[in-house]
Order: C-alpha cells, then sequence, then structure tokens
C-alpha cells in the first residue's frame, strides 16, 4: 500500500524498563500509522533493560516484521537524548517521530502531526500540553509544578516561540533533526528544550498539535532529582550562550 503522503514516518522509541508497555504502544502504532495506510517503521532503542524489555521487543517483531520493528539496543543505560542520536542513524524514513513508550503519548495523535505537517509544509511538529486545548493527566501536584516551573523558566530566559518546551512528542524533517542534534549538546532531559532552540536559531518552521499527556500506569518515571539539577545547568548554559 503506498502511504496516502508519500512519505515514510520512522518512529523512535527509546525504552528502558517498558516491558508491560511495549506490546501496546506498538500495537497502538501498528493501529494507528498502519491502519491508515501509512509507511513506517518503528525503531526500539532499548538500553540494556534489566526487565527483559529487549526480549519482548524481539517478540513483537516476529508478530509484525522486521521491516516494522526495527532493534537497535544498547549495552547500558545511556540517556534520553543519546538514544534518540542513535536510533535516527538507523532511519529510513524522511520524517521521525519522537515518543515515549509508556503511553503517555497516544500513537492516535500522530495522523493529526501529518495532517498539520502538510498544511503547514513545517520542518518541526511539536505536539503541546500547554496551549490550544492539550493537557496533563494523571500527575501529581509536584510533578505538574516542575513540569510547568521548568517551562516557565524557560520560556522567560529563552523566549523561543513554542509553547511546550519540556514535550517530547515530535515529528521532525529527519534532515531537520539530524543537523539539530549535531548542534545539541545536552544529554538527559534540557535535550528537548535545547531542539527547540536551536531550530528557532536555524530559522525552522514550527507547527503546534495540542496533546494530552496520561500519566503511565506501568513502571516509574526515570525523571529524578539528578535530572532536575541536570535540566537547570542546562537551560542556564543556553540562556548564557544563545
Ligand atoms: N533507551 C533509553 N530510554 C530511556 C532512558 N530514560 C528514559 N527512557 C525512555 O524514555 C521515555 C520517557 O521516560 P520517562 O521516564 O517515562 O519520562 P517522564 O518522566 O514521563 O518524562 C516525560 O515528560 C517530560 C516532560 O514533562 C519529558 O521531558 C520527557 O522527555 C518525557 O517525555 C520512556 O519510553 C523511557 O523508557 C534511557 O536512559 N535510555
Ligand atoms: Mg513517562
Amino acid at each position: 500500500m503506498s502511504s496516502p503522503t508519500g512519505n515514510k514516518y520512522t518512529v523512535l522509541l527509546p525504552t528502558y524498563q517498558e516491558r508491560d508497555n511495549l506490546p501496546l504502544i506498538v500495537w497502538l502504532l501498528v493501529k494507528h500509522l498502519g491502519g491508515c495506510g501509512y509507511n513506517y517503521e518503528i525503531i526500539v532503542i532499548d538500553d540494556n533493560s534489566p526487565d527483559g524489555t529487549l526480549e519482548v521487543a524481539k517478540q513483537l517483531q516476529e508478530i509484525y516484521g522486521e521491516d516494522k520493528i526495527v532493534l537497535r539496543p544498547r549495552k547500558a543505560k545511556l540517556g534520553l537524548g543519546t538514544a534518540y542520536v542513535h536510533g535516527v542513524k538507523h532511519a529510513t524514513g524522511n520524517f521521525i517521530i519522537l515518543m515515549d513508550a509508556d503511553l503517555s503519548h497516544h500513537p492516535k495523535f500522530i495522523p493529526e502531526f501529518i495532517k498539520k505537517q502538510s498544511e503547514g509544509n513545517y520542518d518541526i511538529i511539536s505536539g503541546t500540553r500547554y496551549a490550544l486545548g492539550g493537557g496533563v493527566y494523571g500527575w501529581d501536584l509536584m510533578r505538574k509544578l516542575i513540569s510547568r516551573g521548568a517551562n516557565f523558566l524557560a520560556q522567560t530566559l529563552l523566549r523561543p516561540g513554542a509553547s511546550d518546551l519540556t514535550g517530547s512528542f515530535r515529528m521532525y524533517r529527519k534532515d531537520v533533526l539530524e543537523e539539530l542534534v549535531s548542534r545539541c549538546i545536552s544529554k538527559g532531559y534540557v535535550f528537548q528544550m535545547e531542539m527547540i532552540v536551536r531550530a528557532r536559531e536555524c530559522g525552522y518552521t514550527l507547527g503546534e498539535v495540542p496533546i494530552s499527556f496520561v500519566d503511565r500506569l506501568y513502571g516509574e518515571s526515570k525523571l529524578g532529582g539528578m535530572e532536575i539539577v541536570s535540566y537547570a545547568k542546562g537551560l542556564l548554559y543556553l540562556f548564557a550562550t544563545t
């Protein structure tokens, strides 16, 4: 079946301890991308999860095929930012979708990203929780404050012209993503924000699509105190240098 847009979409799924979530997220991706006739592949980047995520991914590969599920594991937990860098090296699509594997980002929004992209011929489409009717569900007050605070600080210091700077559900043209990752120095959670700041520097166009972010059911977030400290350091660095 030829893709309705003539494009190929590569979904990068970084996983660390996502054994219970992976079958469902993959099934939903197949449903919303394959079911709509899009040409796609899913690249799973597992960082040697002790819970056996990679073994689950291998079973999924047998079910859906090696052309649809591509495995690019790494030997150790090396961080979310570098997982994307690693994944994009193996991508064969001309558009790349970055998303979490824990069902916080629902694949039903991807056809909306694709529609928005073709309407404005944008270089980047960013899912937004903080404008246009997007939202967050299931987080406690503390986590909401951390996210809002991180966004507010970044908006105030960097003024990058996007409503959700720390979210990671986005679609990029492949060459744009490659250019941006080569310019980014962050390795942890601050990576998402730096990508938008660099995109603005390079003059790339950005469209936004409202998304609802639902907190994970299975497993735990990897966002801890260390990540918050490194986020603050990264933000100050960007403030001082851009
Ligand atoms: N391969 C790999 N994957 C990782 C690593 N750390 C996290 N992941 C994967 O990256 C995704 C996001 O990790 P979570 O631990 O679920 O992040 P979160 O706390 O829910 O944070 C989300 O929201 C933040 C903003 O509100 C985002 O900044 C963040 O990117 C993510 O979308 C999941 O699929 C998780 O398995 C890592 O070191 N290596
Ligand atoms: Mg999560």
